[in-house]
């Protein structure tokens, strides 16, 4: 069957270079047409039953909020992103500017002492909270005082926050993990939905049980991310021929968590069910698109939640927040795509978010 329809995709493409397309202007479309393509081969792999895709432009829709004069700040979000150290800057300025882009009305970045002026020199919008240590900047003796002081520094914002987006740039200090597991603790107690992503999933894989039953943990792991999570969970390797199956089998297991596996199509699974988005997305792999991504699943698993608690469950937020910020992210990827060409980067698709969501969701 895979075989089958690899034959198909080859066909197509085959088809696009003798009708003379220009490979360029024409690679978005290929993409599409190997996307479908993929997107048919999997109906047809789970025995020709309905399509996984999801409708993701009505779920984006119907999930952003109206905006409207009478509302005050904060109500259309306030997102917090744990992550930056000295390697990496980049990453949760993307992740946290993104949410802003989109439409959150306040975007934190928590990271450490020495990421901290480096990230606010990226933005004036963002608010920078140089909280968290790593191990060379503390001494072995005072490790636990200074761990309950950076908890409790965090506990101050917590309930103010309606999503938390662990991991973008985060690093892999062992003591800096365990000051970010207490703080998903706490984030747990209080109902503070998690989006957690790069180190954090490091972190997660290792210690599962931070987010294990957890109905509010979004886990979005890309080939390398997903691959451990799989080896570590399902004691096995990935398998690509049931692709969607597994993903059910990793989400339930972990308790019904959420997970976005990143790639040519985004799958979605909550250990209920499993949706893809194929829509739109970018040949280019520049570094940071995960961050973006991170960003929106995080702002639209917000709105979505207020949705979900008006008008009673329908998917869970999780999904439908997964969904939007997917599609929205391959959107942008592709607008920034058809002006940019090879040298599109981050920043370049981050300065399409606010395009695409005009596109698929006017301001009325
Ligand atoms: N502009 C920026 O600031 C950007 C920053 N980014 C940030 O980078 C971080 C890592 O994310 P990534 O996507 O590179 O992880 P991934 O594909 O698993 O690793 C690739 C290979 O590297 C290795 N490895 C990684 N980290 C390691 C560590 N701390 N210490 C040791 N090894 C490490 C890893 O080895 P492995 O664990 O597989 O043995 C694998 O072989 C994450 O915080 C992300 O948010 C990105 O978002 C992009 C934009
Ligand atoms: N082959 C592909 N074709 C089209 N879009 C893709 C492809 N692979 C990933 N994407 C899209 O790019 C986004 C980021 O996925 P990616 O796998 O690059 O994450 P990542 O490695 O975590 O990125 P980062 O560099 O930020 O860490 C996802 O939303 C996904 O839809
Ligand atoms: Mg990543």
């Amino acid at each position: 069957m895979q075989q089958y329809y690899g034959g198909i995709i080859r066909r197509q493409q085959h088809l696009i270079r003798c009708l003379g397309a220009d490979h360029q202007s024409n690679s978005i479309n290929t993409l599409r047409l190997v996307n479908n393509s993929n997107t048919r081969m999997q109906s047809a792999m789970s025995g020709g039953g309905p399509t996984l895709e999801a409708d993701a432009l009505s779920i984006l829709r119907s999930i952003s909020p109206t905006l409207d004069s009478s509302k005050h700040k904060g109500q259309a979000g306030k997102i917090a992103v744990l992550g930056g150290c000295r390697e990496y800057t980049g990453a949760p300025y993307f992740s946290a500017i993104s949410a802003l882009k989109i439409g959150a009305d306040l975007s934190h970045v928590i990271c450490t002492k020495d990421a901290a002026p480096v990230i606010k020199s990226y933005s004036p919008e963002l608010i920078v909270h140089p909280l968290l240590e790593e191990s060379y900047s503390v001494r072995e003796e005072d490790r636990k005082s200074v761990s309950t002081l950076i908890l409790a520094e965090v506990d101050k914002w917590m309930e103010r926050f309606d999503c938390l987006v662990i991991g973008p740039g985060l690093g892999r200090d062992p003591f800096l993990l365990d000051c970010v597991s207490d703080i998903m603790k706490h984030a747990r107690q209080r109902n503070v939905p998690m989006v957690i992503d790069g180190d954090g999933l490091f972190l997660v894989t290792n210690r599962l049980d931070l987010v294990s039953g957890y109905p509010l943990a979004v886990l979005t792991p890309n080939v390398n991310e997903y691959k451990r999570l799989v080896q570590k969970v399902l004691n096995c390797e990935v398998n690509d021929q049931d692709g969607p199956q597994q993903l059910l089998s990793l989400a339930s297991s972990i308790g019904g968590v959420t997970i976005l596996r990143k790639g040519l199509s985004d799958y979605i699974s909550d250990g209920k069910e499993v949706r893809s988005v194929s829509i739109f997305g970018s040949p280019r792999r520049c570094g940071g698109q995960g961050d973006i991504l991170s960003g929106s699943v995080a702002v639209f698993l917000a709105w979505a939640r207020k949705l979900v608690d008006k008008e009673g469950p329908t998917m869970s937020p999780t999904m439908l927040g997964c969904i939007a910020g997917s599609a929205l992210m391959r959107k942008a990827a592709s607008l920034a795509f058809e002006d940019k060409k090879r040298s599109t980067l981050t920043t370049d698709i981050i300065e399409c978010l606010g395009r695409s969501l005009e596109d698929i969701c006017p301001v009325r």
